[in-house]
């Protein structure tokens, strides 16, 4: 078991985020967190990275209590993707990448052969080879995304948590991205938004609202008509399309929302 989350309650400036949460994450799994804007998904996934303190509840990570680990421990574990921001500083994307690397250094110490050896390999892997020199900025979004991947993957982690990792990506770059990230022999937590890709990719799903856990399970068993009016309040159909679990939303029957 590489997560295992128990009773978890995290409170932020006294508001109550997230209410008594359960979750386990096996070796391998592919596993996927839905739910609606404000539900607390990303808070969830800050507290599993120790990136949120929280007061209630204990998370083992690889058997560990997370309190137990140091920041830099864990990430040599766990790779965070996030969406893809535009940053400040004009690097390459060897630079870019090479950050991955860094919670296998002292500070003061430089790249490594090996460093740039590893890098290489990530980007052959989110197959941007010949990439390395190109300034990150000038990418394009799907571009960008992969690079971001490739980073992860140059820190060497079991376990990859992707923040809605495909969020700006167009149809064809979300898939390529998912089957890229499906290929890799790790650990995946997703929180994806497109419920199309969390059960085409997800081994297994979380939903929460309102900040808990209302239902888990397989993707068709989570992804029912009823559970997801109760989670998004959306009318849907659920069909099998060559072997696919497609939702397709009703669109005329989504009016107003309210948010979590
Ligand atoms: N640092 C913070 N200070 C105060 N409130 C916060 C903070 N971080 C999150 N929240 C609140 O916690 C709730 C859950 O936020 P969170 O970002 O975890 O939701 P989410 O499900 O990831 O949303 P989205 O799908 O919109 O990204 C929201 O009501 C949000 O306003």
């Amino acid at each position: 078991m590489i997560y295992n989350v128990k009773e978890l309650n995290v409170s932020i400036d006294k508001k109550k985020i997230l209410t008594d949460i359960n979750l386990t994450v096996s070796k391998g799994q592919f596993v996927g967190i839905v739910g609606a804007n404000g539900s607390g998904k990303s808070t969830l996934l800050k507290a599993m990275c120790k990136s949120l303190p929280y007061k209630e509840g204990t998370i083992y990570f690889n058997g560990k209590e997370l309190q137990e680990w140091r920041v830099r421990d864990i990430a040599k574990e766990n790779a965070v993707v996030s969406q893809v921001n535009d940053m400040q500083f004009d690097f390459t994307v060897l630079e870019m990448v090479l950050m991955g690397r860094e919670p296998h250094k002292e500070w003061w110490q430089s790249e490594t052969e090996d460093d740039a050896r590893i890098a290489m390999g990530a980007l052959k892997n989110v197959l941007l080879e010949g990439y390395a020199d190109k300034k990150f900025s000038r990418l394009s979004g799907g571009e960008k995304q992969r690079v971001l991947l490739a980073r992860a993957l140059a820190q060497e982690a079991d376990c990859l948590i992707l923040d809605e990792p495909t969020n700006h990506l167009d149809v064809a770059n979300q898939i390529s991205f998912m089957n890229l990230v499906r290929r890799l022999p790790l650990t995946v937590i997703a929180v994806i938004h497109d419920l199309n890709l969390a059960a085409n990719y997800c081994d297994y799903i979380y939903a929460l609202k309102s900040g808990r856990l209302i239902t888990s399970g397989k993707p068709d068993s989570v992804f029912t008509v009823d559970n997801i009016k109760t989670i998004f309040d959306v009318s849907v159909d659920v069909c099998q399309i060559r072997e696919q679990l497609q939702i397709v939303y009703l669109l005329e029957e989504v009016d107003n929302i309210t948010l979590q």
